[in-house]
């Protein structure tokens, strides 16, 4: 395939291809080459995605502010689709073909400006490090030592992500996801949400956690921790969904203990519950047998949020977007496409628990939350009846619970326990 360059030079041959950093916003260091060809706009940034599909596909990102730019877009969007359509059903053609980005979001790409700068004027306090560094954003003590423990958890999973994909590069990780999609395409989340919530009379569709500790209160259980009977005890005890930690070094968790309940039997469509960085991440969590994946917007600019939306779109996925404050939930309601919110109790960078907060949020925003039809799960700190009770009235469709479950000796009959009755299966 051949792709060119807007603004001329060298496009070498596309053998290798690597991702670029899932930050759309993130300006491309001067020289930074993709697949021999340089990034200049995130506009057409479904193309990158398509190509790296195909698998052995280059990739050419062009600055929509040019004619000659607009007809490579055109040029490069059609041997992308063309590949993709032949590869796998991933994305389809119309997902290609779709203008991804505004005017004043392009604007922000060119602006020059840092990631780092562009996510703390949108209130992110997370700063991500394995960013290409402008003179602008500065270097020095301040950025060796982490802000709070969410911000740890990123700097830690940015070295994880990079790890990981020199070990299994994008291209062998979609086909992998192809494969799965393919032996078994991924079970609707949000359908599995509102049926159990009918089922119910009314009352949240549980979201039950698989995890084995949590950075503040260690590990949760004090015997033995067996994912698949736990998850097994959850989906018979009336669970809509489960939610399965990934993250090893804060959580324990695993992608193997993902593997194994999506191959135990167990039907309840699976959360992975990780730190998504990177689209490396949705399509491995694919790979491995998760049908929905958290996007958590105190970690991600918008513009991750919207592309990494449609990457799980490509993939059939369902995102539950996740905010702790009003200022995050805005920034989500501004997203379209959003079809499930996560309202977290629990701040990630203090681990402080509140369980008003989903009160408080959906009475400032419940009216747009409602128009727009999102499904809300109000997520931590509930343990008791009257706690779920109070979500349930302040309107919310599930609850995603993990501790109040798993510290007690039979998590799969604790549900009654938490719900003050039985939930029918
Ligand atoms: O164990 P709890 O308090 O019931 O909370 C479950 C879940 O909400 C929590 O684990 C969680 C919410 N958002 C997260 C993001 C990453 C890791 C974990 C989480």
């Amino acid at each position: 395939m051949h792709a060119f360059r807007p603004n001329g030079g060298h496009a070498g041959p596309a053998t290798k291809p690597e991702y670029y950093p899932a930050t759309l916003a993130s300006p491309t260091p001067a020289g930074c080459a993709i697949s021999g060809l340089h990034l200049t706009s995130p506009m057409e940034f479904s193309i990158p995605a398509a190509a790296l599909v195909a698998g052995r596909a280059a990739i050419v990102v062009v600055s929509p502010l040019s004619l000659s730019s607009r007809r490579a877009a055109g040029a490069v969007r059609c041997s992308a689709a063309t590949k993709v359509s032949s590869s796998a059903a991933l994305l389809t053609p119309a997902d290609v073909g779709e203008p991804l980005f505004n005017s004043a979001e392009v604007a922000q790409w060119e602006s020059g400006k840092c990631v780092n700068a562009i996510a703390a004027a949108q209130g992110i306090r997370v700063r991500r490090r394995c960013r290409p560094a402008y003179p602008s954003e500065g270097v020095g003590a301040d950025r060796a030592v982490p802000r709070d423990i969410l911000e740890q958890i990123v700097w830690d999973k940015e070295v994880e992500v990079s790890q990981r994909k020199r070990a299994a590069p994008l291209h062998a990780v979609a086909e992998d996801a192809a494969a799965a999609h393919r032996a078994a395409p991924p079970r609707d989340f949000a359908a599995a949400l509102v049926d159990a919530r009918r089922r119910n009379g009314g009352a949240p569709a549980l979201v039950a956690e698989v995890k084995k500790a949590s950075p503040t209160r260690g590990l949760l259980r004090d015997d033995h921790f067996d994912p698949v009977e736990i998850a097994r005890a959850y989906e018979k005890n009336g669970a809509a969904c489960l939610s399965v930690l990934t993250d090893e070094k804060h959580f324990l968790g695993s992608f193997e203990n993902l593997e194994a309940i999506r191959n135990s039997g167990v039907k309840c469509p699976l959360l992975c519950k990780d730190f998504i960085i990177d689209i490396w991440q949705i399509y491995y969590a694919r790979s491995k047998g998760a049908d929905a994946i958290l996007l958590i917007a105190a970690v991600l600019p918008d513009l991750d949020i919207k592309y990494m939306l449609r990457v799980c779109r490509s993939l059939g996925m369902a995102a539950l977007v996740e905010v702790h404050d009003v200022m995050e939930l805005d920034r989500v309601l501004k997203i379209d496409g959003v079809q499930l919110i996560g309202i977290n109790n629990r701040s990630l960078g203090t681990f402080e628990v509140d369980t008003k907060n989903t009160n408080i949020l959906l009475e400032k925003r419940g009216d747009i939350i409602r128009k727009k039809k999102i499904m809300v799960v109000s997520e931590s700190g509930l343990f008791t009846p009257d706690d779920v009770a109070k979500v349930q009235n302040a309107g919310v469709s599930a609850v995603l619970v993990g501790e109040s479950l798993l510290t007690q000796e039979d998590p799969g009959r604790a549900i009654a326990g938490l719900f003050g009755k039985e939930l029918i299966h």
